[in-house]
């Protein structure tokens, strides 16, 4: 049994809560808010996962000095906006080394930097044991349905890795582990542009034609800048690749997908995000990736397109039109780096 703080009651938070909760851990879940954490203590976090009733084991706090004392394993489930405000208050209250492992998938606009770099920024080497990945395709809606989930827990330190494999692993939540950390925190962050994508193309009305292209071709521009950042790039083909890809491009679950699927049919990106009052990763790593591209010269027409119509005001049928009228091309030719 180990002692794991969740830090972040949203879905996601409170669903990897559920599961060590489930696998006999001594677990708390920590929420910024009061009401929250009242009502997860009665069983139930209606606004994150309507009608789930909650392990009577999940116990949450919004104390953050207790939180912290609480834990030798420091899960941190809140949004990337949120994550290095988070690690600074934990840090504040650390007195020893602890496990750190992050669930969010995102890159941060401006800096270019990953999840765990951003933590390893915010908290002194000497207070983090590790910083491992838990990342893969899982919606936390079907998770708390205990349906059979399979995702990846991402360190070079392999015995780190395993400790997290062992931590969540049960009968429906299966972890396997990888070494390549950029390759699992790229795949993770960079599907929810292709998802958005994806999103607004079935929005305008295009048929499955259209998503199996930018899904596909959305892969390949994913993996060309990931294996310049130094992805290995079969990490591409696995869970916290193509897995992702497929989980958050075709479920109703994804709210990436629902939100450019509001975008496809017309509305703007501030309406969109009025109505789905919970966090849209890939708005924020469009901007990022669209950075990333200048800076590894690699093309990433897709996310190009997706960006001119977040940030630059294009019609999303326009973006098709640009997409579709480019230069004829090899389908092979920008893939060769990744032999
Ligand atoms: N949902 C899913 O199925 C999966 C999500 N993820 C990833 O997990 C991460 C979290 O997503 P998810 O749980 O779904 O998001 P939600 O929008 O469901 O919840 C976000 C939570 O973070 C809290 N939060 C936001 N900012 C802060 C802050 N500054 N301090 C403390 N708490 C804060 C929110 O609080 P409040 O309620 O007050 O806004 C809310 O409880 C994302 O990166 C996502 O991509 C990964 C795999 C699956
Ligand atoms: O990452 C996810 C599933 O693996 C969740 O995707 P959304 O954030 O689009 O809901």
């Amino acid at each position: 049994m180990e002692k794991v703080t969740v830090f972040g009651a949203g879905s996601w938070g409170t669903a990897l809560s559920y599961v060590l909760a489930q696998n006999g851990h001594d677990l708390l879940l920590w929420t910024h808010r009061q009401d929250q954490s009242d009502e997860i203590n009665q069983h139930s976090n209606e606004r994150y996962l309507k009608g789930v009733r909650l392990p009577d084991s999940l116990k949450a706090t919004a104390n953050l000095d207790e939180a912290v004392a609480h834990a030798d394993i420091f899960v941190l489930a809140v949004p990337t906006k949120a994550i290095r405000e988070v690690s600074r208050d934990i840090r504040e209250r650390m007195t020893k080394k602890g496990l750190f492992v992050h669930v969010s998938k995102g890159i941060e606009p401006d800096s270019l930097k990953r999840i765990s770099e951003m933590i390893r920024e915010e908290i002194p080497a000497d207070l983090i044991e590790e910083v491992v990945i838990l990342s893969g395709p899982s919606h936390a809606e079907e998770v708390v349905q205990e349906h059979p989930t399979t995702v990846t827990a991402a360190c070079e330190n392999t015995q780190a890795a395993n400790r997290v494999q062992d931590l969540f692993m049960n009968s429906y939540f299966r972890v396997y582990t990888n070494t390549d950390v950029i390759g699992v925190e790229i795949g993770g962050a960079l599907k929810n542009i292709i998802a958005l994508a994806v999103g607004i193309t079935d929005g305008l009305g295009y048929g499955d034609n259209a998503k199996a292209a930018i899904m596909t071709r959305g892969l390949a521009e994913i993996a060309r800048l990931g294996v310049k950042m130094g992805a290995t790039p079969l990490t591409f083909s696995g869970l916290s690749g193509v897995g992702d890809l497929i989980v958050t491009c075709t479920s109703v679950h994804s709210r990436n997908w629902r939100a450019g699927n509001m975008l496809g049919k017309g509305k703007n990106v501030e309406e969109v995000l009025d109505e789905m009052g919970m966090v849209v990763e890939g708005i924020r790593t469009t901007k990022a990736a669209h950075q990333l591209a200048a800076e590894y010269k690699v093309p990433m027409p897709i996310t190009e397109a997706l960006y001119a119509v977040l940030f630059e005001g294009v019609k999303p049928e326009n973006a098709v039109e640009e997409l579709m009228g480019r230069m004829k091309k090899n389908e092979m030719e920008d893939l060769i780096d990744l032999l």
